[in-house]
């Protein structure tokens, strides 16, 4: 593209990607997580498998450094002008999972989180603003202001589970949680990490105690597309019951995680948005990068 900028290929980029990686990866492996795929079963799915996941992978990252350097070189930009800049680049990856897993919908809520973040990452360096939490997470709502709005409240033919759920009961799924700047992940999944990271410091732990959290209170329209708002709900209740019973630090509080997998299976029930916002948590909890880092020290 002529007249773009592009970043160096700085260290920090593919540390970046390579964060991407690692949070996806974790988050696959984390087990028993109820529902979703993980080492001890398929959850509610058919199509799906840890080796399924592991390619997606594998096939996504060459691709996500182009999100950095968009946000890069589209830094003097207008934040609501790079969305639709960023849109192509999406449904490329898109097409490229889809390749790469036969057609299955591995990533596609963490492609478009991840991508928005990458891209976010790129706009805050070349504005040498700091990497950090806060920061990415307000770049990322610009991006995506008015895009609820925008592309759901208008619909009268819906082609996706998300342009339906908005349609039917107001659900605003991927796009209302990007377009809060992660709201969910902020308020609830964070605070949950950084609170039992100090308490434990068990990280396998802290992560599906921050799982639990948010399949308490995230409004995921994968539950709500499989199950209806009754789904949703039902999902929500339990995994707040179990919170409110000690969570996974309580003495049986692993019987009641796999009890819940065993009740999600049997309900075709799969709290994937929530899985992809437990990936952005393990992403975001590694901020403040790059010298923001050094700053805090
Ligand atoms: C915005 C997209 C992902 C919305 O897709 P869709 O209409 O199916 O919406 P929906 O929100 O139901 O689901 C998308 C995926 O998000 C995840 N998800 C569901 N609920 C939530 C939630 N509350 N919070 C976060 N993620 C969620 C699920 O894994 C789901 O598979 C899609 O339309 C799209 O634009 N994809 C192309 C990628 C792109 O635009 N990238 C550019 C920005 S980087
Ligand atoms: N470990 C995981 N197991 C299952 N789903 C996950 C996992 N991690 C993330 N997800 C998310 O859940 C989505 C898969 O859920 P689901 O299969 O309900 O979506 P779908 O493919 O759109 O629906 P359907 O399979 O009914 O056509 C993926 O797009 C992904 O965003």
């Amino acid at each position: 593209m002529s007249g773009i900028t592009l970043p160096p290929r700085t260290p920090l980029r593919e540390q970046l990607v390579q964060q991407m990686g690692e949070a996806l990866l974790q988050e696959v492996m984390l087990t028993p997580k109820p529902g979703l795929v993980d080492k001890r079963n398929n959850g509610a799915h058919r199509d799906m498998n840890l080796g399924l996941f592991v390619r997606s992978i594998e096939a996504l990252l060459p691709r996500m450094p182009r999100f950095y350097d968009l946000g890069f070189s589209t830094a003097a930009l207008a934040p609501v002008q790079v969305l639709p800049m960023l849109r192509p680049l999406g449904l490329a990856c898109e097409a490229g999972m889809l390749h790469a897993t036969g057609g299955v919908n591995t990533h596609k809520g963490a492609i478009f989180a991840f991508g928005l973040l990458l891209a976010a990452a790129g706009r805050l360096t070349a504005q040498q603003q700091p990497l950090a939490q806060q920061p990415l997470c307000e770049a990322v709502s610009q991006f995506c202001r008015g895009l609820v709005q925008r592309e759901l409240a208008g619909i009268t033919a819906p082609r996706t589970a998300g342009e339906r759920l908005y349609q039917q009961h107001g659900l605003t799924g991927a796009r209302g949680e990007a377009e809060s700047g992660f709201h969910t992940v902020r308020s609830v999944a964070l605070p949950t990490w950084r609170r039992m990271m100090t308490k434990t410091g068990d990280k396998a732990q802290a992560r599906l105690q921050v799982l639990l959290h948010l399949m308490a209170w995230n409004a995921d329209t994968n539950l709500a597309a499989r199950g209806g708002v009754a789904g949703l709900h039902y999902v929500q209740q339990q995994a707040q019951g179990l919170l409110w019973q000690g969570g996974v630090s309580a003495p049986d509080g692993m019987a009641r995680l796999y009890a819940l997998d065993d009740a999600l299976i049997a309900r075709h029930l799969s709290p994937g948005g929530s899985a992809d916002l437990l990936a952005v948590t393990a992403f975001l909890a590694e901020f403040p990068v790059g010298e923001a880092a050094w700053a805090a020290w």
